[in-house]
């Protein structure tokens, strides 16, 4: 399922764009088969400005040329997953730990496209933990905040654990340094103001909510995908 809506995906892709590479296995996807596309010469002149260093790993393996964000100038158009996307196409992302960097792409972008399997579409945010980025500094006076805005914000509860890394002790350290606060909310009433309750918080560095910036949603199925507009 998410292989047919990678490869959907790539119809959106054009010759001489930047395009924005989001992070997880469906962008993965996205970016083993537009190198391939790169390989056979139907598409050319193509950069790619990665969200993580996983991102930049599996570009660099796939063939396709890249460039840093800070010398990108303009984002044609960014293909990225998403962890829960509703019907008004807000998105939670960060299930992977990359949701800072993904957002700065994202919003920087002409235009989003999600790349989802059927499982990820919700009538209502929040089954998914909300991810929340912050810094490691006090972050546990942080991780207080984060949990009274949440519950301010409506969420039936909110339970905040620090996201490790693996099965150990240590915590998951993002590529800009900072901690994730893994965020069990349940169905969330009002993500727009949850999102502006976190975004006011000065340790939050950024929350997974994503909301206003997808414009497309391509959903892959068992036998095809489906294209999602708004
Ligand atoms: O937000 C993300 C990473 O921070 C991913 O896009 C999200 O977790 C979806 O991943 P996958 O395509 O592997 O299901």
């Amino acid at each position: 399922m998410k292989a047919h809506a990678a490869e959907a995906a790539l119809d959106y892709a054009e010759s001489g764009m930047i395009l924005g590479l989001g992070s997880g296995s469906t962008a993965e996807i996205f970016i083993d088969r537009l190198g391939k596309a790169l390989k056979a010469g139907l598409l050319s002149d193509i950069r790619g400005v990665p969200t993580s260093s996983m991102t930049e790993r599996a570009a660099q393996a796939a063939g396709v040329p890249l460039i840093p964000a800070d010398q990108a100038s303009r984002i044609d158009l960014t293909v990225d997953g998403a962890d829960e996307v509703d019907g008004r196409f807000r998105l939670i992302k960060g299930g992977g730990g990359c949701l800072l960097r993904e957002k700065i792409i994202a919003h920087a972008s002409d235009r989003m496209i999600v790349v989802i399997d059927e499982t990820k579409l919700v009538e209502t945010l929040g089954a998914f933990p909300l991810p929340v980025e912050v810094d490691p500094f006090a972050f546990t006076i942080t991780a207080k905040k984060v949990f009274d805005a949440l519950r301010a914000s409506g969420a039936p509860r909110a339970d905040v654990a620090l996201r490790r890394r693996g099965d150990g002790p240590a915590p998951f350290v993002t590529d800009g340094g900072h901690f994730i606060l893994d965020c069990e909310c349940g169905e969330l009433p009002n993500p727009e103001d949850t999102a502006r309750r976190l975004a006011a918080i000065p340790g939050v560095m950024e929350h997974g909510l994503f909301i206003g910036l997808a414009r497309t949603v391509i959903v892959g199925e068992e036998d095809g995908a489906e294209v999602l507009e708004i």
